[in-house]
């Protein structure tokens, strides 16, 4: 459904690198996610991907249609729904879906049952102006906007960024629905939860794919075992936890920080408590832990 081959995106002149050959491609009905940090490239990838911005170099499909020579096309079979709210402030709820439909030549009613499960719950608010919604609203408005042509592929950049935790959870069933309905989903996030509830995943840091896959075949991937260990002072034992030379990895990770050994064979987090404890630490604790996308993403970040 799409697919990209090589694609390459510098601005500045060539002077930045935002999308360094970047190749994969997403299966028809996918719920495929776009996972990494903030300048990463994830918008630049989808801008490509939409027709709003021309590679420098390699070729990208979507439906079959080529980004570059069919770029009319393209533009009436996809939505897409901008990092950044880019709707009409000034317009209603109403006017700004009634505005989308038209320039797609088609009508809020024609293609209700789609967005049904979403409008509703802004539909009270219909008369209110764009601008003056909260940002969990905003949200669903431009997701009805972006689906209001019953486009074949959705592409989402960065949907949940700077919405609260449970409009992010209900935002990730209704894809889970729309996915149902058999539309192609593209979701940029850099919260590495989120990874989870896609099908599959690329990581991407600085323009370039790390890794694609499901994420449970990413986390089993993960080279080596994995410790969760907390104590009394965690910022000293960060500290003293990099300072001590059998350790490979460290980072501090929510009430824990995530450590693994250079070589892992030979008892080495009871030698590890030892040394913690001469340090003064107190109410040490440690124990295996599975690894999530984010140790997989820092993991290979640092090994590129
Ligand atoms: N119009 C532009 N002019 C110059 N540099 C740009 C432009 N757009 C993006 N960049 C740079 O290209 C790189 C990739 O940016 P991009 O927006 O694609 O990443 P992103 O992963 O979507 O991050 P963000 O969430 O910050 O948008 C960054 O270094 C960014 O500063």
């Amino acid at each position: 459904m799409v697919a990209l081959t090589d694609i390459s995106k510098t601005y500045n002149d060539g002077g930045t690198l935002a999308v360094d050959r970047v190749s994969f491609s997403v299966e028809k009905g996918e719920l495929f996610g776009l996972i990494g940090p903030d300048g990463a490239g994830k918008t630049s990838i989808f801008r490509v991907l939409t027709t709003l911005l021309l590679p420098d170099g390699g070729s990208a499909t979507v439906n079959g249609l080529d980004v570059v020579k069919d770029y009319k096309a393209i533009r009436s079979q996809v939505g897409y729904m901008p990092g950044k709210f880019s709707l009409y402030q000034d317009l209603s709820v109403e006017e700004n879906l009634n505005f989308f439909a038209t320039i797609f030549g088609t009508t809020i009613a024609e293609n209700y049952d789609l967005i049904k499960e979403i409008y509703v719950q802004i539909e009270p608010f219909k008369t209110r102006r764009a601008g003056k919604l909260s940002g969990g609203m905003k949200q669903k408005l431009a997701l009805c906007c972006a689906l209001i042509h019953r486009p074949t592929v959705l592409f989402l950049d960065e949907p949940t960024t700077g919405v609260d935790t449970v409009s992010r959870k209900e935002f990730w069933e209704m894809l889970k629905r729309l996915k149902q309905q058999g539309i192609t989903i593209l979701v940029s996030t850099p919260y590495m939860d989120e990874a989870t509830l896609c099908e599959r995943i690329a990581l991407i840091q600085k323009g370039r794919i790390m890794s694609i896959d499901t994420p449970a075949n990413i986390t089993k991937r993960y080279p080596e075992k994995l410790y969760a260990i907390k104590a009394e002072n965690m910022s000293k034992l960060l500290h003293d936890l990099r300072q001590y030379e059998a350790i490979k990895s460290c980072n501090a990770f929510g009430e824990y920080h995530h450590i693994a050994f250079k070589d892992d064979s030979d008892g080495e987090s009871e030698k590890l408590l030892g040394y913690l404890e001469t340090k003064g630490h107190q109410n040490l604790e440690i124990q295996p832990t599975t690894p999530t996308i984010e140790d997989c993403f820092i993991d290979l970040m640092e090994g590129n």
